[in-house]
């Protein structure tokens, strides 16, 4: 007999691992018979509520554990100033803790109490910050638009969801790119210094006209085109440059797409929009300056990064550019001896862009909800680094979330000790056309069965495509066209591990991969397939699979091995090739067996081999 006995995974896909834990600190379970090691340090969350649309599985799950979602009140530090109605409703929802100008000592010394972090331009939250979270930090949320002081890469690596509000301060920010335009147009910051110094300078603090003068707008999003459409209300002839703008959103406000140099080369003023990437830090350098119109003038309220600050005040100095009018610096707060600040051709701001008591109020809101949502456990709209899924979709391919993890489950399960996982293929079949099924949260789904048994990382939708990658295991997707139902979006989901060798050899396929395939029925996730064998039953407890030789009495022999135990059998089904040849029995208990009842149900003459899989 060929038997194993494979460790147990504790929290392994259960409906209540769903929902939030009460530790915090991550439990390491270690099993000396396989050393897979299961390390889970908090809900697998997923920006997704995956626990209640079954009612059958929140009913089975009450009385099997604890329920975790009880003790479960996040912790939210807020750690910048945050509009009030947006903390009121962080409050409802979670201990917020509020501490603003947080060294990143302090800051990385509280994070690791903290479930989520609300930031907005003045904290920097850099690798250190996830690294001193130690896993328990599950969403950043930026209070605002620009997610440059949030190190994405590291977030992503350590699954933890990064949110902002990208859209309540867009108007101010635009506001405040014309205030500044005009207020550097027209002096209204130097002349207003000096009449405050008892001076009368007419002189001195003549301006220039904006009507008919061209305004170059440097990104053409959300603020830029704000700033063009207000800016063509003021007389000026506005042109952008956005190189992933779309022409028809241009022209609709009467504004001309150019190339970048054509902007500069043509402006007499030039608006910064973009944000801050690899791409767009110092575009405005030396080189660039060159090329501008001479007596150019530049505003920027996007980020200081974008320009090159010491080519700015050489450029200031030799007149190359007439003015600057600057909301945003490379070092926020500048230097106080700043050459850029102190330039009397530069009207400076404090980062005032997104500052207004409405912006703050609407951003304030926009946070706390996406955050509030995320620690819920449902997708975030303005995830940053995760894909985003419409909720509807969420909601019908909730029990098929269920299923793909626990295929991967099941999958790993049957892997040969030492045999490492490389190929992963997944077939769907479905009526639905590609672009009606989104399968990435099935495939992170997968991903997480098949990674988190035999690792120590924890697996979400934000970080299960990079986890993959980096452990060198490359999922592939098919799909098949079933001309069937196209209400249910998926009829079955196959996961074959490629190039393995199985500790239960039925479970290989004709092709030699390891192969299980699964449905949803009555919202139910049910095995249907392993190897080439169907069968079927409810994946829910755990399963045994034997296979064995075709005859009576089989079943009665497992069934009262088991049941002198006191193991419930939920579902038992048996799939064979014909009658009296070999068959596969799969059989689902509620408990889970010990040892010695599983040596029983080996020791019996037809069972030719047998596998137990903790779900
Ligand atoms: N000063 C302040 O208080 C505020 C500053 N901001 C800054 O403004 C930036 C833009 O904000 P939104 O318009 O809301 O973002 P957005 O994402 O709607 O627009 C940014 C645009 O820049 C474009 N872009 C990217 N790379 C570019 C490049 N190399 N050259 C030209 N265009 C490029 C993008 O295609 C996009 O259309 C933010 O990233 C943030 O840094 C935003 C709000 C307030
Ligand atoms: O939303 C943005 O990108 C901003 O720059 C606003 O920054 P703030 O939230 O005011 O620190």
């Amino acid at each position: 007999m060929a038997g194993a006995v494979l460790a147990p995974l504790p929290y392994a896909a259960a409906p209540e691992a769903l929902l939030w834990p009460s530790a915090t600190t991550p439990a390491i379970y270690s099993f000396s018979s396989s050393s897979f090691r299961f390390a889970r340090s908090r809900s697998p969350f997923l920006g997704l509520r995956l626990s209640y649309p079954i009612p059958a599985l929140r009913r089975r799950s009450a009385g099997r554990g604890p329920r975790i979602e009880a003790a479960a009140r996040p912790t939210v530090l807020v750690a910048e100033k945050l509009g009030e109605a947006g903390l009121a409703l962080l409050r409802k929802f979670a201990n917020v803790d509020c501490s603003y100008n947080l060294s990143l000592e302090e800051l990385c010394a509280k994070i690791s109490l903290c479930d989520a972090l609300i930031v907005r331009s003045g904290t920097k939250v850099t690798p250190e910050v996830f690294e001193a979270s130690k896993g328990r930090l599950k969403v950043v949320g930026r209070a605002g638009a620009g997610i440059d002081n949030v190190d994405l890469q590291a977030a992503t690596e350590s699954g933890c969801l990064v949110v902002n509000a990208p859209t309540a301060n867009t108007v101010a920010a635009a506001e405040h790119g014309i205030a500044l335009l005009v207020a550097m147009a027209r002096n209204v910051a130097q002349a207003d210094a000096s009449m405050k110094a008892g001076k009368w300078q007419r002189n001195k603090y003549v301006g220039v006209s904006l009507v008919g003068k061209t305004l170059a707008v440097m990104g053409f999003g959300k603020v830029g085109s704000e700033v063009a459409r207000r800016a063509k209300g003021l007389g000026m002839n506005v042109i952008a440059h956005d190189p992933y703008a779309p022409a028809d959103r241009a022209n609709a406000i009467g504004v001309e797409l150019v190339s970048f140099d054509e902007a500069i080369y043509t402006a007499d003023f030039i608006s910064l929009h973009m944000p801050l990437t690899p791409t767009t830090a110092k575009l405005f350098n030396d080189e660039t300056f060159a090329k501008v119109k001479k007596g150019v003038r530049i505003i920027n309220v996007a980020r200081g990064g974008v320009i090159d600050e010491d080519a700015l005040v050489r450029a200031l100095d030799n007149g190359t550019v007439a003015q600057a009018a600057l909301d945003v610096f490379t070092v926020e707060p500048p230097p106080k001896d700043s050459k850029l600040v102190m330039h009397e051709n530069v009207t400076a701001t404090p980062h005032l862009g997104a500052s207004t008591v409405e912006a703050q109020e609407g951003v304030a809101v926009e946070i706390a909800e996406a955050v509030i949502g995320a620690l819920k456990g449902e997708l975030a709209a303005t995830a940053v680094n995760a894909p985003m899924v419409p909720a509807e979709v969420l909601s019908e391919l909730a029990p098929y979330v269920i299923l793909a993890e626990k295929l991967g489950r099941l999958a790993v399960q049957l892997v040969a000790g030492g045999s490492g996982i490389k190929g992963v293929k997944v077939v769907y079949t479905s009526a639905r056309v590609p672009d009606d099924l989104d399968t990435r949260i099935l495939r992170a789904m997968i991903t997480k069965g098949i990674i988190e048994p035999i690792s120590s990382v924890f697996i979400n939708i934000v970080n299960a495509d990079y986890t993959a990658k980096q452990r060198g295991l490359r999922i592939s997707e098919a799909r098949i066209y079933r001309d069937s139902s196209l209400e249910a979006p998926l009829d079955s989901m196959q996961v074959h591990l490629t190039n393995v060798e199985s500790k239960f050899a039925s479970a290989l396929s004709d092709s030699g991969d390891i192969t299980v395939e699964g449905r949803v029925k009555d919202g139910i996730p049910h095995l249907t397939l392993v190897g080439s064998f169907s069968v079927d039953v409810s994946l829910e407890g755990n399963v045994i699979l034997c296979r064995n030789v075709d005859q009576p009495g089989n079943i009665g022999q497992v069934g009262k091995i088991l049941g002198e135990q006191n193991v419930n059998i939920s579902f038992m089904s048996v799939g064979r090739t014909a009658p009296r040849k070999q068959a596969i029995m799969a059989i689902g208990v509620d408990e889970e067996p010990d040892k010695e009842t599983l040596k029983k149900i080996g020791e019996i003459p037809a069972i030719k081999e047998f596998v137990f899989l903790k779900l």
